[in-house]
């Protein structure tokens, strides 16, 4: 295993109300708190975190925003923040770049507006990553409350845009600790050149060597929560298994 090439561990902090949270399966009402985002932050960054996935949920559901305390977050730390939930127009997206975070995700309007995501990404390059979301082969948006389409077409569509990393969610493993769901990460690097984030389901070190084994077919990190939370493994365990910077 020391030989095989590193896969990126993103410790996820997502924020409702104000608070850290954890989700099962994405459903509002489910959240477990874990108390303050920028502590839960600063707890990745002292464990060794090189990334952080930094979601607002409230914007993702459409409910609310927690944008000013989601830029101090970015703000307190000095490793790189992928940002998402709710970016979906010119003035979300420039807000969330001008927090200095590495890169945003942009889930709901990839589906809704293919036109704006296509020159997001022809503007900003490898700083705009796609979350798909998706429950089986079908894409899900608007706090996963809304079908968005085939995985497959919407992927072969920003392909052709030059999308550069996909953060690939399998929403049914979100918060089960019931393991990833590699066969879809397979899938998804089949089809793509672009690089491939995996996330949901992580609950063990087990898990993180099954997908630092399939780095070579193109999964390049992967975002660890609800484990981490619930101390299966510590930071350190896990990026001891996932091979250090
Ligand atoms: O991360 C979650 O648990 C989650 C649950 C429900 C909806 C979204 C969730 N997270 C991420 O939010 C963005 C999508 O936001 P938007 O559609 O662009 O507003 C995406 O990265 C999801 O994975």
């Amino acid at each position: 295993m020391t030989d095989s090439p590193r896969l990126e561990l993103l410790p996820a902090v997502d924020v409702a109300d104000g608070q850290a949270v954890r989700l099962t399966q994405g459903e509002a009402g489910t959240e477990t708190g874990y108390g303050d985002p920028l502590s839960a932050a600063q707890d990745w960054v002292n464990g060794g975190a090189e990334w952080i996935h930094l979601v607002d949920l409230d914007a993702a559901f459409g409910r609310g925003s927690n944008a000013e305390l989601l830029e101090r977050v970015v703000k307190s730390v000095d490793i790189k923040v992928e940002m998402s939930g709710g970016i979906r127009d010119d003035e979300s997206l420039e807000r969330a770049l001008a927090t200095g975070c590495a890169r945003v995700n942009i889930g709901t309007a990839a589906l809704e507006n293919p036109e704006w995501t296509a020159a997001a990404i022809a503007k900003h390059g490898d700083r705009v990553a796609v979350g798909l979301d998706v429950r089986g082969t079908t894409l899900s948006g608007r706090g996963w409350t809304r079908d968005g389409g085939d995985l497959w077409d919407v992927l072969a569509r920003l392909d052709r845009e030059g999308c550069s990393r996909y953060v690939v969610t399998d929403v049914k493993k979100d918060g089960m600790l019931s393991g990833p769901n590699t066969g879809l990460l397979m899938d998804v690097c089949e089809a793509t050149d672009a690089a491939v984030v995996a996330s949901g389901g992580i609950s063990s070190l087990e898990d993180i060597a099954a997908l630092r084994a399939i780095v070579d077919r193109g999964v390049e990190g992967a975002i660890v929560g609800k484990a981490l939370y619930n101390r299966n493994f510590t930071l350190p365990q896990a990026l001891d298994v996932a091979g250090r910077p």
